[in-house]
């Protein structure tokens, strides 16, 4: 639990944080390596020399976690602090291969690498190459101090040519790996961006009704439930009107499916047009309260709303559309419907609810049609 703390809750720092702790520890490791080489007498320093030196990078590694942690590090472009990290790893491992001797300099330069490897998984082609200079020019740096005044022409600066030639190498070819790897790394984020937008797409196509371009079925069910869930846990009203247009079968007999198909279209973008002026907006976003029940069947959820209330909204849908003609291939229709109004009972299942709300509308077909009845209490 503590050690959670100290990684903080926030994601993104827990994960700078964590890299950062692998670096510390790697750091420690070298412990290991630099007391045998102290033992054997390949490091020109003692064991108080190595522990300063671990001990150093430790500081340096605390001061790191500390920037970090506080969220000090935010302040510039890479909160990561990847390349000052780098850099300080960079000037260690120069330290180190300074006081080594002989054939160990060859193999603590591994270390020098290492620390290149750093920026592998972050950095692109250009910056890892500008990386491979840095450390290219901090081994010809320690060069130039080492060899300054002395003969150039010795086995000894011989090989520190050599090794000079290796690492420029190596630290060239990373850097192309590391900037194939950048590349990826960008596809994959355009991949997942993509496949996102798509999953998005597919549940947004999938809740909605493919003629009208309303809430569907299954959508409508899913807000009842959420509707019902939401009262039960406030204790608050709501209602459910399933609207019903009237003697639609004669339009498709009259004037074909097509025709028909055209008047379901405009039903809904008439309630969403009509939608603030029916003051069903205030109640609710229409897109998220209207929608195709079925056939010729739509069902309004009507959130914080009584039986009179939803009466009244009912009232203002239905004279609207009474009045409005709407313009089809076969000219300009006009249409009523009738509709069962319900207000949730508490306790009751949707299932429940809709079928007051169906007899409701059933009783109103059987009264004439064109007129909305209600459900009991
Ligand atoms: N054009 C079209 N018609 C549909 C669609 N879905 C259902 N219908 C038609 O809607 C009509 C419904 O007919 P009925 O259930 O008899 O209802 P009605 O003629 O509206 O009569 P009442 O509801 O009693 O007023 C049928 O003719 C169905 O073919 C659709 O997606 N497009």
């Amino acid at each position: 639990m503590a050690f959670d703390r100290l990684l903080s809750r926030d994601h993104t720092t827990r994960l700078r944080l964590t890299r950062q702790l692998m670096g510390v520890a790697s750091y420690a490791m070298f412990l290991l390596p630099g007391s045998l080489a102290v033992r054997w007498g390949w490091a020109r320093f003692d064991y108080v020399g190595l522990v300063a030196l671990v001990a150093t990078a430790l500081a340096f590694n605390v001061a790191f976690f500390l920037a970090i942690r506080t969220g000090f590090s935010r302040r510039f472009r890479d909160p990561t602090l990847l390349l000052p990290q780098i850099l300080v790893a960079f000037a260690l491992s120069l330290v180190t291969l300074h006081y080594m001797r002989g054939e160990a300099r060859s193999v603590m330069l591994m270390l020098y690498v290492a620390s290149f490897f750093f920026g592998l998984f972050t950095l692109g082609t250009w910056q890892l190459l500008q990386l491979a200079g840095v450390a290219v020019a901090g081994y010809v740096g320690l060069m130039a101090f080492e060899f300054h005044g002395r003969p150039l022409d010795t086995p000894e600066f011989q090989l520190e040519l050599l090794r000079l030639a290796v690492l420029a190498m190596i630290t060239s070819w990373l850097s192309l790996v590391g900037g194939y790897l950048a590349g990826l790394r960008t596809k994959l984020g355009e991949r997942r961006s993509a496949l996102q937008e798509a999953l998005a797409r597919v549940q947004e196509l999938s809740e909605r009704d493919e003629l009208t371009g309303a809430r569907n079925r299954r959508y409508l069910m899913q807000a009842l439930e959420k509707e019902r869930a939401r009262a039960e846990r406030f204790a608050q009203p709501f209602c459910v009107a399933i609207i019903d247009l009237d003697h639609f079968k004669r339009i498709n007999d009259r004037h074909g499916h097509a025709v028909g198909d055209e008047i379901l279209r405009g039903l809904c973008d008439h309630v969403r047009r009509q939608a603030r002026d029916l003051d069903l907006l205030a109640r609710q976003d229409i897109d998220t309260a209207f929608g195709r029940y079925g056939g010729e069947e739509f069902l309004l959820v009507m959130p914080h709303t009584t039986l009179d209330g939803g009466l009244a909204c009912l009232a203002r849908m239905h004279a609207a559309t009474g009045a409005q003609r709407f313009s089809t291939q076969a000219g300009e229709l006009s249409l009523t419907f009738s509709a069962g109004l319900a207000q949730y009972r508490a306790g009751e299942p949707v299932s429940t609810l809709l079928a007051r709300a169906d007899a409701a509308l059933y009783r109103a077909k059987s009264l004439g049609r064109n007129r909305v009845e209600t459900a009991g209490p």
